[in-house]
């Protein structure tokens, strides 16, 4: 299967006024296209920054990044979407209108994309809604709209950054249940930055640790194909599930023992 993202020896050191700091050391690391991973590990380890070098946002200090093939310069690429902890809607526009707001900007806004931005509010349960203001909403309706809005710019590669972080338990396990088959069903490659294990082995056919100071990779473990093939909620309840969630607590604790926890 083709790679969708490709991590080849990568380093990051952030350099400011107070000095250099070394976030992510020597990262390889192959996502094959409509692979779902998941990033853990504790609070500092260079995920966001992980994150930010797949999307352009931030250009390696050493090695290099690859999406499809293409090295990822400063910028971005195209293909690729983010969805994050805030929904960033912006209060003043409707939420049809926010849903359509990635198209807007990259000036391909027309009938046949507006068709697929009211196809996709109805998939995600806001069909007929949207003349209504992020301010009307709970907060799992405006992750929708979020949601919406990424995928209407029709990415291959979507970024997770903690998109469920801010919801309460129920919401966040249906809109797990809604991204995860969302994805699935169109055989999108996603990275999700996440604090939860449990939502990291529900939702991923890969789990990879991380450890701090500097962010390196400790673990890369396959999802067994019985808890892949489940919902992210059947996922929960699927044999070896339990089994792999004690495995990543492990090497959770072992990093506390070892010292190696930091509070970035
Ligand atoms: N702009 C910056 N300048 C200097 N250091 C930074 C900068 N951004 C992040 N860092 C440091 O780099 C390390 C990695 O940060 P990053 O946000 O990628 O970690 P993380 O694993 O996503 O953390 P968290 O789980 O808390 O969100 C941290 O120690 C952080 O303090």
């Amino acid at each position: 299967m083709e790679s969708a993202v490709e991590l080849d020896h990568v380093s990051h050191v952030y350099v400011n006024g107070r000095g250099a700091y070394p976030a992510l050391l020597d990262i390889s690391l192959t996502v094959r296209q409509g692979e779902f991973i998941s990033l853990i590990g504790p609070s500092g380890c260079g995920k966001t920054t992980l994150l930010s070098l797949i999307s352009g946002l931030l250009t390696p200090t050493a090695g290099n990044v690859r999406v499809f093939g293409e090295k990822v310069e400063q910028g971005g690429v195209q293909r690729i979407g983010y969805m994050l902890q805030q929904d960033y809607l912006f209060p003043w526009r409707t939420i049809g209108a926010n849903a359509s707001l990635g198209l807007e900007l990259l000036g391909r806004l027309d009938a046949a994309s507006q068709k697929l931005v009211d196809g996709l509010m109805e998939e995600m349960g806001l069909g007929g809604q949207s003349q209504r203001y992020p301010h009307q909403l709970s907060g799992g309706m405006r992750q929708r709209v979020a949601l919406v809005r990424t995928l209407a710019t029709e990415p291959d590669v979507l970024l997770l950054d903690e998109p469920f972080s801010a919801l309460d338990y129920q919401t966040k396990l249906q809109l797990e249940e809604l991204v995860s088959g969302t994805l699935k069903a169109r055989g999108k490659t996603a990275v999700l930055v996440t604090h939860d294990i449990t939502e990291a082995v529900a939702m991923s056919d890969r789990v990879i640790v991380l450890q701090p100071n500097p962010g390196r990779l400790l673990a890369d473990m396959e999802v067994p194909e019985l808890i892949r093939a489940a919902s992210p909620l059947k996922a929960r309840e699927t044999e070896g599930f339990h089994e792999l969630f004690h495995r990543l607590w492990g090497l959770f604790e072992s990093m506390d023992k070892g010292g190696g926890r930091s509070h970035g």
